[in-house]
């Protein structure tokens, strides 16, 4: 009797809280609302609490070299959704939450979104996204995209279709005709775009879409037709609801020649709303995630634009209907024309790398203040990261995160930085690195999911939904399989190329191939396993071997008749394991890399920990190492001792290292903090 007394008292101070709450809510700064809860009495049960050791390294040092760039602007922008009742706050357990409302119908999220972008554009977040210059302005609009995917991705693609697809098309594959015409208004959202490239009937290969334009010289005008259904574009952001404009894909017929793939732009609305004439839009429909953005489908009736609209970087027509580029071979006029187009995978690599430290971040907390079972007689219950398999199976994904995040630093580095002879390495990178994040993530999302149990299904908690949301990181911007086969097959030519000139191999972090073949031991220790020496040389064994003996494969394929794309088919088990070494390695440099950036002392030395974590674990989990005999049954016994022990020495870091991670508590699912309190009884809470 006395417990349930105490309860329904604690119930009437609880909704009397809420009402109090959710009133300020609607009128003010969701953030001023924390303190004003801060001042009612305490509940009468006793919270789940951290009892962390206090961290051995500055987490703040750690967040700087983590998100590596523009630290003051990313928490501006935090600031700024958490001032705006358009990004939804919620008190849950004491604390502010924002994240989109996933109740809402699909037509409201993309309204929300929208009205989200108008907010953020009000408050100058897009200012020079398009029309600044240098690497400083492009790191400042990747850093602010960032904070934007940690709220919610579908407003980072419906910004990002926008800005980098739409805009990125004008401003790479145009010239300054189409520049000065275009690109401010964009940034002022004058003009809302999308880009169409994918069909129905075609997606990963691109020069199979069948679109067709042709030229009128009578009026200087370009003729876009959707000639059959399968020509219809699909999956289109933008395209359904709100773009005005839009970058069309099409093959190119001139006097009855086809030329290939070429971009022009047409517009498909006004600026009503109302569909041009020769225009039809179509719905893609409700997806499994990413609902805030209005994927359409969209058929060009033969529909007319002026000669200027073709975007000419690369090859143009004539006002008498000549096609004139510089460009003669059309394999590489099209390689030359998609060049620009990684800014997409560039942003997905990183914006994935984000979504999974969101997931660590709530499971890890969660772990570190949910308990279950004891392993003594009568004993207490144990916290489930104190369970070696919990640490297992969370501890090497941060690892994986911490590496990954290393990687993205580097590749938004290089791509800020990128010149046209650097396109080649930057197209096999991003493609690396977009594969490999995305997948880490979607890994990482599902094992956090289950590392909170049931309450990783809640929509609030943020980790299961994020699943359904970031799915597509996997197919859009270049489907995972086919960008790994791109890179294995870019590897194969530098192979090549290198042995035919007799030259030694320059790019790609394939220098280590001038070297001798490095040498693992016969016998390995826990020290040596944890030397940067021994894990480079068994990453640059695996990658060497596996080119080697992929360009024998293809090259006896083609021996026996076989064309090289068959034989390149053919040996895509060899290709798949390459493509993966080619990763992991260029993973690991990025992380010595930002290690060796760090003085000594004890991030170093944790910062240590996380790599020989990340190395031999990813060691662990390839087969290929012993498949392919790069390590021995005994060795790969001592990797997988190795791995357990290196997640009992990281374990007391585990919340420093999720806190290093630099996302504000709002943004995180209230299981990561009091969710006893959070889930207190409320009538106003479902
Ligand atoms: C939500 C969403 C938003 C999108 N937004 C846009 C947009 O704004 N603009 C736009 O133009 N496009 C957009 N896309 C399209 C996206 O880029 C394509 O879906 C993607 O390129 C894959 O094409 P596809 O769907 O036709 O799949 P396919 O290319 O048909 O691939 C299907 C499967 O076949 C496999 N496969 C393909 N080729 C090979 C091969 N050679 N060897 C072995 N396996 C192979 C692939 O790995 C994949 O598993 C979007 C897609 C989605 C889902």
């Amino acid at each position: 009797m006395e417990n349930s007394k105490n309860s329904s008292s604690s119930m009437e101070k609880v909704n009397f809280r809420t009402k109090i709450l959710s009133r300020h809510l609607n009128q003010e700064n969701p953030t001023s609302n924390y303190s004003i809860l801060q001042s009612f009495p305490c509940l009468s049960y006793n919270p789940p609490e951290f009892s962390e050791p206090s961290s051995i390294f500055d987490t703040k040092e750690m967040r700087k070299l983590m998100d590596g760039h523009n630290l003051q602007e990313r928490d501006w922008l935090f600031g700024l959704m958490l001032q705006s009742n358009l990004f939804n706050p919620k008190i849950r357990g004491g604390k502010v939450f924002v994240q989109p409302d996933y109740n809402q119908s699909k037509e409201q999220q993309r309204e929300i979104t929208m009205r989200r972008i108008g907010y953020l554009l009000q408050n100058g977040v897009f200012e020079s996204w398009l029309t600044g210059k240098g690497p400083e302005d492009e790191l400042m609009k990747l850093a602010l995209l960032d904070v934007v995917g940690i709220f919610d991705h579908s407003l980072a693609i419906k910004i990002g279709v926008h800005f980098f697809l739409w805009g990125g098309a004008i401003k790479f594959f145009g010239t300054q005709r189409h520049h000065d015409k275009w690109l401010r208004d964009t940034e002022n959202y004058v003009v809302k775009g999308c880009f169409a490239m994918t069909e129905l009937g075609h997606g990963s290969n691109v020069r199979g879409i069948e679109t067709v334009t042709t030229y009128d010289s009578s009026t200087g005008e370009f003729v876009i037709n959707t000639p059959c259904e399968s020509a219809q574009k699909y999956w289109i952001g933008g395209a359904a609801n709100h773009a005005t404009h839009t970058v069309v894909f099409s093959q190119l017929h001139i006097d009855g020649k086809n030329q290939g793939v070429h971009a022009f732009i047409a517009q498909i609305r006004d600026a009503n709303g109302n569909i041009c004439p020769n225009i039809r839009i179509a719905d893609c429909g409700h997806k499994i995630g990413l609902n805030g953005v209005d994927n359409g489908r969209i058929w060009f009736d033969n529909v007319r634009v002026p000669r200027e609209n073709l975007l000419n970087s690369v090859a143009d027509v004539s006002p008498d209907g000549k096609y004139l580029t510089a460009i003669k071979d059309p394999d590489q006029r099209f390689a030359a024309f998609m060049a620009p187009l990684t800014s997409g995978r560039v942003t997905i690599a990183v914006s994935a790398t984000y979504s999974a430290k969101i997931g660590l971040a709530t499971a890890l907390r969660y772990s570190l203040t949910r308990r279950a079972f004891s392993v003594t007689p009568n004993g207490p219950e144990v916290l489930i990261l104190d369970y070696p398999s919990h640490q297992r199976r969370l501890l090497p994904l941060l690892s994986k995160t911490y590496a990954m995040s290393f990687a993205c630093n580097y590749l938004k580095k290089i791509y800020v930085k990128r010149t046209p002879e650097m396109n080649k390495v930057i197209h096999v990178i991003s493609s690396a690195f977009k594969a490999t994040a995305s997948w880490h993530n979607m890994r990482t999302l599902q094992e956090c999911r289950e590392a909170c149990g049931g309450q990783g299904l809640k929509t609030e908690n943020r980790v299961g939904q994020l699943k359904g949301e970031f799915d597509v990181q996997s197919t859009f911007e270049g489907d995972n399989n086919v960008l790994m086969q791109q890179v294995s097959k870019a590897l194969l030519g530098e192979y090549v190329t290198a042995k035919r000139s007799k030259k030694p191999f320059k790019g790609l972090g394939l220098e280590h191939m001038n070297k001798s073949r490095p040498v693992v031991p016969s016998q390995l220790t826990s020290s040596a396993m944890r030397q940067a020496q021994f894990q480079n040389d068994i990453f640059c064994l695996r990658e060497r071997d596996l080119l080697e003996c992929f360009a024998a494969e293809v090259s006896l394929c083609q021996s026996q008749g076989k064309s090289k794309e068959y034989a390149f088919t053919l040996n895509y088990q060899l290709a798949e394991d390459l493509g993966r070494a080619f990763s992991d390695r260029a993973v690991l440099h990025t992380f010595l890399e930002a290690e060796a950036s760090v003085t000594s002392g004890p991030l170093k030395n944790i910062l240590g920990l996380v790599r020989s974590m990340y190395a031999l674990v990813t060691v662990d989990e390839d087969v290929a190492f012993l498949r392919y005999g790069y390590l021995s049954t005994d060795n790969a016994a001592m990797v997988r001792k190795e791995v357990a022990k290196l997640c009992s020495e990281l374990r007391p870091h585990a919340l420093s290292l999720v806190s290093s991670f630099g996302i504000p508590d709002a943004f995180l699912g209230p299981i990561a903090f009091n969710w006893v309190e959070a889930n207190v009884w409320s009538s106003e809470q479902n």
